[in-house]
């Protein structure tokens, strides 16, 4: 079965892709040498589609798993939802013997795997991603957690899952919406790391709905390659993950949660990220082009709506993690396929690029 290997010493795991997959799931866990009872944490959308599958693989192996239901959307990446899962968990008398299983998407991935971080002290868990954001990247390399008022993912833990199974087969439910806004972060991997892929995902045809599996394990490579030098992100290779993210989560945070999907305000991010990129770091306006043309050709959302103000979007942004010491480490282009972290980028830039946004393209 086509495997990518995450190594990180005794935290090391595999990452699985094989159509149709969902339905070995229990049997993959086994062999993976994942034992105990089964918690499985979902969102009422992807349990409607794909939790029966997943109960009865479960049952088959032997791991007697409870089911427990969060509401769709990212409102749910909350403390209070953890406190209610944990308690759900009790109830259900999992203990430090039993384990989490993620079956959804990034927003239910990074609230299980948190999840498993804290109850008991920390118990393994296994990620079954359903979305192309959770497949390509949210799935892998350990970072989980929930969000606060003050801004996105700002609570949390590094927790690897011990398993990684991916199924393409189950994107094939995915709105339209969804579908599209998953591009965002494979976009990215191709502007960080691999140029290649540009050309690759603009052969795409987003009307066929197609994710071929080798383009996904390609986008898992290219996390894990990084993750394993930089798990942390303390080495400033990790933080190459975050183009387009300074600015995206600061508009993800500056509407409700939910009304704009990850994928979405990422394609905003990296529009400005492009647009500094030109600016500070040579990035050449063919490169720059060649980036923004796939994001327009999954129909992602480059224009900033004028509700949204730049004054809120900075408030939030100053609560980003890559602000040290009132400094903003951003991450910027040299090339396409060529990512780096710069200090250069100041305030002024901050705002000259979210005011970018509203014009059009
Ligand atoms: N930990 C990381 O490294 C990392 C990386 C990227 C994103 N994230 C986080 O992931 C979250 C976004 O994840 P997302 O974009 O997957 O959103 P999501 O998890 O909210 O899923 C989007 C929607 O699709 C539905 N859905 C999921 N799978 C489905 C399926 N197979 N069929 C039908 N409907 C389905 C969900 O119910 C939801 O309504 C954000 O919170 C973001 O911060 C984390
Ligand atoms: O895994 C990483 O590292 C990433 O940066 C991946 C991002 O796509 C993801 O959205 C991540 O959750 C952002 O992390 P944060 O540390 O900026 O909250
Ligand atoms: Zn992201």
């Amino acid at each position: 079965m086509p495997t990518t290997r995450v190594d990180l010493g005794d935290r090391s795991y595999d990452v699985l892709v094989e159509k149709g997959l969902l339905s070995q799931a229990g049997q993959a866990i086994q062999q993976a040498g994942v034992r105990g009872r089964a918690a499985v944490i979902s969102d009422a959308n992807v349990s409607r589609h794909h939790g029966a599958k997943l109960l009865a693989s479960l049952e088959a192996a032997g791991f007697a798993p409870s089911l427990h239901e969060v509401p769709a959307g990212e409102g749910s990446k909350s403390m209070s939802q953890v406190e209610e899962l944990c308690a759900a968990m009790a109830e259900a008398k999992h203990d430090r013997r039993s384990f989490v299983v993620a079956l959804g998407g990034g927003v239910v991935g990074d609230l299980a795997g948190f999840v498993a971080s804290v109850f008991y002290r920390g118990i393994p868990f296994v990620q079954i991603p359903t979305t192309i954001v959770s497949q390509v990247d949210s799935s892998v390399g350990g970072k989980t957690g929930v969000n606060l008022p003050q801004g996105k993912n700002l609570l949390g833990a590094f927790h690897q899952p011990a398993l990684v199974i991916v199924d393409p087969d189950v994107l094939a439910t995915l709105p339209d919406r969804e579908y599209r806004e998953g591009y965002a972060e494979v976009i990215k991997h191709a502007a960080i790391r691999d140029a290649a892929m540009i050309a690759d995902i603009a052969a795409l045809d987003p009307s066929t709905r197609e994710v071929p599996a080798d383009l996904i394990a390609r986008n898992i490579a290219i996390k894990a390659r990084i993750v394993e030098v930089d798990e942390h992100e303390t080495k400033g290779i990790r933080a190459l993950l975050n183009l387009g993210h300074t600015i995206g989560h600061g508009i993800e945070a500056a509407v409700p949660y939910g009304s704009m999907l990850h994928g979405e305000a990422i394609s905003l991010g990296l529009r400005a990220a492009l647009y500094l990129s030109e600016k500070r770091s040579g990035l050449s306006k063919e490169d720059s082009a060649k980036i923004l043309g796939l994001l327009q050709h999954f129909r992602l959302p480059l224009i900033l709506e004028d509700q949204i103000t730049t004054e809120q979007i900075l408030h939030k942004l100053g609560r980003d993690k890559k602000f040290e010491a009132g400094k903003i480490r951003f991450v910027l282009l040299s090339k396409a396929g060529d990512a780096f972290v710069s200090d250069a980028v100041t305030a002024e830039d901050l705002q000259e690029a979210i005011e970018h946004l509203r014009h059009p393209l």
